[in-house]
């Protein structure tokens, strides 16, 4: 009995062994599993935790964290593990367009995230930016492509002319002839917004209250969020997904209906004015009547989601931030500048000025700030995800098919390398050749990257030039643009952006004055714009 006691007692650690060994190995396989192998060859960051991997020492901030890493380890490009989800990350000017242009076949394709995929739209489609490469995909680009030519969007030249009008009128007025300091990034919003609205279903929003504005900026700005890796965890860590109470998806969902809903709305409204012969040329508009017979609704749907949330906060992120840093002390100099330089061009008045804005961009220093504007604030940080559909040899390392590839726009505008020791300034003459009248420095390849490169790189980018050069235009013949004191702009290149987590940034609030520079030229401008646009 006893020998029979000391046996067992002797094989229970064994027993017990047999349990623990495999539980231990397959929880170690499992938290350390990835989608796809360690790639070797190509430097991986140290110590990823298990199931997380490096999410949490990504933080809020990825950007910022990759340059850090980029700099403390030497290695401008490397592989990092977001949960199970294997990705390289490129940081150097120079790494970010080898992989952008150089192969730009192989990086054509876009991953599929769970929350924003599978969970928000799956009712409306894909947007553009956020399509895996297929035929659809290829068809939307080309149509939205040729709707956003610098040729075709001539034939809008009424509509920035209206929009940039009512973002001189409104601050005017509501700043009280510029005794007043005010926020004037709502004004800018207003501007990108209607901007996209009119662009895709020649609608406007008029009033700076309107319920349907509010609600597509706040909508819009949430989803944006939902697209994050460092919001979304259970996109790369799937045992999230099965949580119960899963707030996550309920947000996701309830933040789906609301944007079915206004995308409804906006295309019934077109439908109706082209039963009525009422509509104005827009893309929707176009569609509808069969010019376009390649795409189907969803197609259409896609693509004015895809232009609307284009456009809706990159373009306010990069012209509102430039505003910041040009009312600085530093600023006063560079507005200076411009002014004297858009009056070398436009000697007789501030009106030729306005109306020479609506069709040509020629004014050097204008153009020097729009790049570094573009450059200095990154208003998409981590660029949109792009995904490998064949293997991409780099540096002797093969990065396999499917692999997540992540390219640090930030770091790669701020890289000393390339832009020299004060990349880290905002600085437009960058952009000028020394001396006494300001002339372009022609440039030879890509200028930034916040447009992204290569494939899929932003269709947008002459509507966006276009609008925020016309803005600073009409902005500077009006106004010396002061900061407040009380409440000045962050110009930090990473620290302007309140939500760091968001997609594209959205900067924090400050004030400035608006200074008129001749209140009688000011109002003549005012009044001819008025009658030209119908207004007031
Ligand atoms: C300052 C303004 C803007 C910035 C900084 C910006 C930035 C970007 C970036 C970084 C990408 C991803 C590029 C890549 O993967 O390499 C992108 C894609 C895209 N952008 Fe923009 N964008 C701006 C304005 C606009 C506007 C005004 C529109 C529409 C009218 C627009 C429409 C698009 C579309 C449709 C894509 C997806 C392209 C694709 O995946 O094939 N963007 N943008």
């Amino acid at each position: 009995m006893e020998g029979r006691l000391l046996s067992g007692v002797a094989r229970l650690p064994w027993t017990w062994l047999g349990l623990i060994v495999p539980a231990v190995v397959i929880f170690y396989q499992w938290a350390y599993h990835t989608d796809l192998p360690k790639i070797k060859g190509l430097f991986e960051i140290p110590n990823p935790l298990p199931t997380v991997g490096h999410l949490l020492l990504l933080g809020d901030d990825h950007a910022s964290t990759c340059e850090r890493l980029w700099r403390k380890y030497g290695h401008s490009t490397f592989q990092i593990r977001l949960g199970n989800t294997r990705a390289v990350v490129f940081n150097s000017f120079e790494d970010a367009s080898r992989i952008l242009v150089a192969n730009q076949s192989s990086v054509i394709d876009r991953p599929k995230l769970y929350t924003f995929h599978g969970v928000i739209s799956s009712t409306k489609g894909f947007t553009i930016g956020s399509s895996p490469w297929d035929e659809s995909t290829k068809n939307r680009r080309t149509a939205a492509g040729a709707i956003l030519s610098r040729p075709a969007i001539r034939r809008f030249s009424d509509m920035f002319d209206l929009e940039t009008f009512s973002l001189i009128a409104d601050t005017y007025k509501d700043s009280h002839q510029g005794t007043q300091e005010i926020n004037i990034r709502p004004y800018i919003q207003r501007l990108a917004l209607n901007t996209m609205l009119t662009l895709c279903y020649g609608i406007r929003m008029g009033d700076m209250d309107g319920q349907l504005l509010r609600e597509i900026l706040e909508v819009g700005s949430a989803i944006s969020l939902l697209r994050s890796a460092s919001e979304n965890f259970q996109d790369y860590i799937p045992i999230l997904r099965y949580l119960p109470n899963n707030e996550k998806i309920q947000r996701a969902k309830e933040l789906r209906q609301r944007r079915d809903k206004y995308l409804e709305f906006l295309l019934h409204k077109t439908r109706e004015r082209v039963r009525n012969g009422t509509d104005r040329p827009c893309v929707a508009a176009a569609i509808i009547k069969g010019e376009d017979t390649k795409l189907s609704d969803v197609e259409l749907s896609s693509i004015c989601l895809s232009l609307v949330s284009g456009g809706f906060e990159t373009i306010p992120a990069t012209l509102v931030s430039c505003i910041g840093s040009l009312s600085t002390k530093e600023g006063q100099v560079f507005q200076e500048r411009a002014y004297e330089d858009i009056k070398r061009h436009y000697p007789s008045s501030s009106e030729e000025a306005w109306l020479a804005s609506m069709t040509e961009e020629k004014v050097p220093y204008i153009n020097a700030l729009v790049k570094e504007a573009g450059r200095y604030y990154t208003a998409s940080a981590m660029n949109l995800p792009r995904k490998t559909t064949t293997p991409v040899i780099w540096d002797g390392a093969t990065i396999p098919a499917k692999t997540m590839i992540l390219v640090n726009l930030q770091a790669a505008n701020h890289d000393v390398d390339h832009f020299g020791p004060d990349a880290g300034t905002f600085n437009p003459e960058r952009w000028l050749e020394p001396g006494e009248s300001p002339e372009e420095r022609p440039v030879q390849g890509l200028a930034h990257m916040s447009f992204g490169a290569g494939a899929r790189a932003c269709t947008g980018r002459a509507v966006a030039t276009r609008v925020i050069y016309m803005a600073l235009v009409r902005l500077l013949t009006s106004y010396r643009i002061i900061a407040s004191e009380d409440e000045p702009p962050n110009t930090d290149y990473a620290d302007y952006n309140k939500i760091k987590t968001a997609l594209v940034a959205i900067p924090r609030d400050f004030k400035v004055k608006l200074v008129p520079r001749d209140s009688v030229e000011l109002e003549k401008c005012l009044r001819a714009s008025a009658q030209r646009n119908n207004q007031y």
